[in-house]
């Protein structure tokens, strides 16, 4: 039998990556990897520098585009795979990462009357400068009692749609105007593939309120927010919403002579690219969990039952696995607190032994805290670096780190930091659990998982549980691949379904990370500390995270508008 492949591209926080996949075993053929040129764009505009404001977070789609253009050719290089043997493409993305384009499908920020404009841009996943849009939309949608608010566990974050493009309306009316719609980046990247727009249910369900059985909020509740959003669905939103594993078009003759592939390849609908790697480490039944684990940690419960959850950021019928609910929790920070910490502060005495070692900060600083057991350092932290997604659903809580002394080490705030995150994630398991799902089994995937060993024993010691690790390094990109195969269909040599891919392309590791009990006792005692923090500083019990970041958003204003003068 001839040979087929799938390409998975993964569009992440800093970088985009192809991955050419063996549709029979999952063998990964070859990857490329290409970083976005301009970055995460959270100070200042390329070109003219104009600053940004607090909590600012953009990207270029340009950026897309050069991974599309490097990353495609090199792995069809790098294999020496006929293209015609490619018989899918399918790609996940950060979400909600959303973008204002023309009637033509172009970019806003691509014309010049905009390039100097932020709200014209890319806002990331991560852009939290809309929580008064975000704080708004929750008041009114309670005060209405809008049914679709339950959905998404009483509570909307300023990472979704509605929020950012609320913003975009209130502080750039101009841009809202001159948007013929607004888009996820993953549909628009579809959207250059196959040369038609059409949207994922995976992306508009958990971003976007969009529901099978109802579409998007009504015009009565936009309204109710702001009498010009009445017609933002209908209009700036409108476009057909496919689920899961369709097919979203078939590659364009003109990207398929540029990127080194047949014209007609099928293209997939866009996933969000935590849900990409439920199907890439196979998880396809019901009680499965899996963790996401990179910049941030995404958990993706699957589930035959539909529960509505507090604080859980969206139950989607279909959303990650065609079928069956899927539940999406998450922490906005994890791989990035230790990265904060590793770049911001660890002394000077930490990256000189490191490199006399011949091992990086991470390893130095993982290898140290290995040495100490649970609770020696006297250290409690609340992993809230970048707010809380699940189950607080707030973007203006902050870090904290209760216990420091004199004697406090580099290596023993590491270890706070990683069990801060650790807790998060048991917070989020007993939420759901004491909802009615089931969490019957936990895997991990991404790219933390393999760097970092204590950090998966503390989250087996933390939560009880044995996690399996995916065994493919880009779970994301192997799921995206996977949805591609799914896509082409039994017609063109793909799957039908994606557990039938699954069973083909899926793995997880022989290793697992088991708990122990005696480690297990001393954190559910220090768990329970946690818990005490995390209701004072994120139920309202101490608003001392709040008042300061509302000094901090008043001073930078100050500033921005100084520098204007
Ligand atoms: N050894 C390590 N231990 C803990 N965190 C790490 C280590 N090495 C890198 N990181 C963090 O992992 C994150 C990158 O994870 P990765 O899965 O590669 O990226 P992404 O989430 O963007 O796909 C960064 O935030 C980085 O700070
Ligand atoms: O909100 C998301 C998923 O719902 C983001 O896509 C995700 O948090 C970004 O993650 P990473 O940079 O770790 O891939």
């Amino acid at each position: 039998m001839d040979k087929r492949y799938a390409l998975g591209i993964d569009f992440g926080t800093e970088s985009g990556r192809a991955v050419l996949v063996d549709i029979h075993n999952g063998e990964e053929l070859a990857s490329h990897i290409t970083p976005y040129p301009h970055g995460v764009m959270d100070e200042r505009l390329p070109g003219s520098g104009r600053a940004l404001g607090a909590n600012w977070a953009l990207q270029h789609p340009e950026d897309y585009m050069a991974v599309l253009r490097k990353s495609v050719p090199a792995v069809m290089e790098i294999s020496g795979i006929h293209p015609a043997r490619v018989i899918g493409i399918g790609i996940d993305f950060t979400a909600c990462t959303m973008l204002p384009i023309d009637r033509n499908g172009v970019p806003l920020c691509y014309h010049d009357a905009f390039r100097d404009e932020p709200h014209a841009y890319v806002k990331l996943w991560k852009h939290h400068a809309a929580q008064e849009q975000a704080n708004r939309i929750n008041e009114t949608a309670r005060r209405r009692g809008e049914p679709f608010l339950s959905r998404y566990g009483g509570k909307s974050s300023s990472e979704w749609m509605l929020a950012k493009a609320w913003q975009v309306l209130s502080e750039a009316p101009h841009v809202y105007d001159a948007a013929d719609r607004f888009m996820e980046a993953a549909d628009w990247v579809v959207g250059q593939l196959a040369g038609r727009p059409v949207r994922s249910g995976c992306c508009a369900g958990y971003k976007a309120f969009w529901s099978k059985e109802d579409g998007y909020p009504g015009e009565a509740f936009l309204r109710a927010l702001d009498p010009r959003l009445e017609r933002f669905a209908i209009d700036k939103l409108r476009g057909e919403v496919l689920p899961l594993g369709e097919r979203a078009g078939e590659l364009t003759e003109g990207l398929a002579a540029e990127l080194g592939l047949a014209a007609g390849t099928a293209v997939a609908v866009g996933i969000i690219d935590a849900h990409a790697g439920v199907a890439g480490v196979g998880a396809v039944h019901s009680g499965q969990m899996v963790m996401a684990m990179g910049t941030s940690l995404c958990h993706m419960l699957i589930s035959d039952k539909k529960i509505y959850a507090d604080g859980v950021s969206g139950v989607v019928e279909d959303g990650i696995i065609p079928g069956l609910y899927g539940y999406e929790a998450g922490q906005p920070a994890v791989g990035d607190i230790f990265g904060w910490f590793v770049e911001h502060q660890a002394p000077a005495y930490v990256t000189g032994l490191a490199e006399s070692e011949g091992i990086g900060v991470h390893d130095w600083l993982e290898r140290r805290a290995a040495q100490l057991r649970p609770g020696q350092h006297g250290l409690l932290a609340l992993d809230w670096w970048n707010g809380n997604r699940s189950v607080l659903v707030d973007a203006d809580l902050s870090g904290l780190i209760v216990g420091l002394t004199l004697q406090t080490k580099p290596e023993e705030i590491y270890r706070a930091l990683l069990e801060a995150t650790a807790f998060g994630t048991r917070k989020i398991i007993e939420t759901l659990e004491r909802a009615g799902v089931e969490v019957k089994e936990l895997l991990a995937c991404g790219g933390l998982p393999k760097r970092n060993r204590l950090l998966m024993q503390i989250y087996a010691d933390v939560t009880g549980r044995t996690i399996k690790v995916a065994a493919s390094e880009q779970t994301t990109a192997l799921g995206a691949a996977m949805f591609g195969a799914v896509a082409a269909g039994p017609g063109h040599g793909g799957y039908s379904d994606i557990a039938e891919a699954a069973r083909h392309m899926a793995r997880v590791r022989d290793e697992y990370f088991v708990p122990d009990a005696e480690r297990g006792e001393v954190y559910d005692r220090l768990y329970r500390s946690y818990v005490q923090l995390h209701d004072l500083f994120g139920r309202g019990g101490c608003e001392v995270m709040k008042e300061l970041l509302a000094v901090k958003l008043e001073t930078s204003r100050r500033q921005l508008a100084d520098d204007k003068i």
